[in-house]
């Protein structure tokens, strides 16, 4: 079996590739990081390591890779072979590979009438519809009735911390023992290779929405918290008492959303809760706030990780969401020079002023109660 995967980066390396070469499949890595690119092809393994007490490891093999705006041919050979296609590049890049896939795909079409199933590993609500949406912008006429039946994008939601490395072994990965990969079957049920550890399931919104609205919103808020009082990592910030306070009663509040409208059953999810705030708590992982807090513009969008539960509360459950607020608010502070999208931000906020600033990166209007409440914590 062959995969491709777009992204050899942390959770590509550290996570889906594991999974893959667990479950039997050589894997070709699509990048754009020379260097990443090479020792990948020169090495054909690399290490993956459990952050843990114990530091377990495993060696990834049936490896190489692939750059892509060097050999773009070699991708699109690779993905007229492949049984599976997977990416974990960013939400911000999916428009950027969009026409590669495409190209592949349509060579694909020419010689391989095989079911192929690609599936997008990124951190945001229907990431493979988001990406089937940019290869289609760029179907020509009566090219979508063979895309249809041939090709199918079910979303997924992903789960593993995987922090930035700093290993004198460039190809190792070290991760959190924890993991959890669902993917929402519906047609595709039957052209998903199984992969070890990867869950099929009929809906996958319910648990996107629990992934998303509590792994990233507690690391979220704890990561602009922390950023804002000064520490580096996201394990010290989830020390300090307050931030733990705050993250903690934020997790709280989407809990009750999300016990709301999907009937979680409530300790349940309590106990998921608590697992995470462990899991940020882990003394054998270093992740830095900078990381967590990457693309801040993104993290305010309208339906992520802050606003999406902070407005759901509001119109569920009719009552304010505190501590979502200070953690938005805390986000509209992040003023790392290294992020460009917190230079927009902090830019946006100079120029036309934080009332205006918020209302244009969340999409909430600009005279609504959620506002009011981010605002008052923001000028705190
Ligand atoms: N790290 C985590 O803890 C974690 C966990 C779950 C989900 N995710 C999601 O996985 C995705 C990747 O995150 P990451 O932490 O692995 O980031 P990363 O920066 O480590 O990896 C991204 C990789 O994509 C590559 N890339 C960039 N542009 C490309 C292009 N045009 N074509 C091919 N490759 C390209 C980069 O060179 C890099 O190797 C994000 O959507 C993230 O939200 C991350
Ligand atoms: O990858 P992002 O930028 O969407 O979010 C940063 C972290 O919260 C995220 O990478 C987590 O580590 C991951 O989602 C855990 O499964």
């Amino acid at each position: 079996m062959k995969a491709v995967h777009f992204g050899a980066g942390n959770i590509g390396r550290g996570f889906i590739g594991s999974l893959l070469y667990k479950s039997g499949f050589s894997t070709t890595f699509v990048d754009v990081n020379q260097e990443i690119v090479d020792l990948l092809n020169e090495k054909q393994e690399y290490r993956v390591v459990l952050a843990e007490l114990t530091t377990d490891e495993h060696v990834v093999q049936k490896v190489k890779a692939v750059h892509s705006q060097l050999h773009p041919e070699q991708v699109i050979e690779e993905i007229v072979q492949a049984d599976l296609i997977t990416t974990a590049v960013g939400p911000q890049i999916l428009p950027l590979i969009s026409d590669l896939l495409y190209q592949g795909l349509k060579q694909r079409a020419v010689s391989n009438s095989k079911p192929l199933a690609i599936i997008s590993c990124e951190n945001m609500i229907g990431g493979s519809a988001f990406l089937q949406e940019k290869v289609y912008e760029k179907l020509q006429v009566g090219e979508q009735e063979q895309f249809d039946r041939l090709f199918h994008f079910p979303n997924a939601a992903v789960d593993r911390i995987v922090p930035l490395q700093s290993n004198a072994d460039k190809l190792m990965v070290m991760v959190e023992p924890f993991f959890e990969w669902i993917v929402e079957g519906g047609q595709a049920v039957d052209v998903i290779p199984h992969v070890e550890g990867l869950q099929l399931v009929h809906d996958l919104t319910p648990y996107i929405e629990r992934k998303l609205f509590t792994v990233n919103t507690g690391h979220a808020i704890a990561a602009y918290l922390g950023y804002k009082a000064g520490i580096e990592t996201i394990n010290e910030a989830m020390q300090n008492e307050e931030i733990l306070a705050i993250v903690e009663a934020a997790l709280k509040e989407s809990g009750n959303v999300l016990i709301e409208k999907y009937n979680f059953d409530e300790n349940e999810h309590r106990a998921y809760i608590a697992k995470i705030i462990e899991r940020f708590l882990n003394p054998y992982i270093s992740d830095e706030v900078t990381r967590v807090g990457r693309s801040p513009l993104r993290k305010l969008g309208a339906n992520d990780r802050l606003i999406s539960p902070a407005k759901q509360y509001v119109e569920l459950l009719q009552k304010e969401p505190e501590h979502l607020a200070k953690g938005i608010a805390a986000a509209l502070h992040y003023n790392y020079a290294e992020d460009p999208e917190a230079v927009e931000l902090q830019k946006e906020i100079q120029t036309n002023g934080v009332e205006l600033a918020l209302p244009k990166f969340t999409g909430l209007p600009k005279e609504s109660a959620l506002v009011e409440l981010i605002l008052k914590h923001y000028h705190v």
